[in-house]
């Protein structure tokens, strides 16, 4: 902001980012914003929570699973691009697996990790015990996608440039703290070749489509809303099943056996 000569302010004019200080940025907004900083997964990695709340951790975060492939092929219907659908539908085969190998995708993958934990394959496919506020929260990811274009889907994914050092650290402390986990752990594994992957395609398409300054702030908009509905389903969980531990009346809510 500076001063005209008639005293006005002036408006400083957006510039367009080379696309490595659009990456620089996104970063900054990554370790700003990314659920990486947040108190629930600061304890998890510290072995601090109890098994009952890796259990409830489990059973909510298969709602954000189960959403991640039908949130892809929202955006796999925004594209007209033969090209960009055939290398986007490989997100969606990850997680719903195929018909080639041993067939189990991500969601199949995360099934494993619920019953390592001790949890009901169907009670948790079932979806009924997810608390309020992950439900929202998840959910908000579909609305994200679906009413805003094809560069703000795309760029929803970005948290996907940090997810795998998040997961690698995750990998470590599930190891660590939490042996009775050991037999779940496929799902993560998969993830810190796929997560790279996806992000690199994502980034590469958002810095070619993002033309203007104008398209840049989407981008970064974008990212900083995913980071925020990430954030938003452990603020849910650390409030319901950490501090202060207050569960909503709801019958059908998680509630562990000891915790
Ligand atoms: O465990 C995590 O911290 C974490 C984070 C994220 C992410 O950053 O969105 C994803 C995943 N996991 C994940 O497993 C996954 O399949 C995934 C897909 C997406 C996406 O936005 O398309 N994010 C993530």
């Amino acid at each position: 902001m500076g001063r005209t000569r008639d005293n006005a302010v002036a408006q400083t004019e957006p510039v367009l980012l080379s696309k490595t200080e659009l990456r620089q940025r996104l970063q900054q907004v990554g370790e700003a914003m990314y659920h990486h900083q947040h108190p629930f997964h600061i304890r998890m990695h510290a072995g601090q929570l109890t098994r009952g709340q890796m259990q409830a951790w489990v059973l909510n975060r298969f709602y954000y699973q189960s959403r991640i492939p039908i949130k892809d092929a929202i955006i796999l219907s925004k594209s007209e691009d033969v090209a960009f659908r055939r290398a986007w539908r490989k997100r969606i085969v990850d997680h719903d697996g195929d018909h080639d190998g041993d067939g189990a995708g991500g969601i199949e993958k995360w099934l494993q990790l619920a019953e390592a934990a001790g949890l009901d394959r169907d009670y948790v496919i079932s979806t009924q015990a997810i608390l309020p506020g992950v439900r929202y929260a998840v959910d908000a990811y579909i609305d994200l996608v679906t009413h805003n274009t094809l560069l703000e889907a795309v760029s929803s994914s970005l948290t996907e440039l940090f997810a795998g050092q998040l997961i690698a650290l995750r990998m470590d402390a599930l190891a660590k703290h939490y042996p009775w986990l050991q037999n779940g752990l496929a799902y993560f594994q998969g993830r810190l070749t796929q997560a790279p992957e996806d992000a690199a395609f994502a980034f590469d398409y958002a810095a070619e489509h993002a033309v203007t300054p104008q398209l840049q702030s989407l981008v970064i908009h974008s990212l900083e809303r995913k980071c925020a509905l990430l954030w938003a389903q452990l603020d849910a969980l650390h409030y319901c099943y950490v501090e202060p531990g207050s569960l909503p009346p709801q019958p059908n809510i998680f509630r562990p056996e000891s915790s």
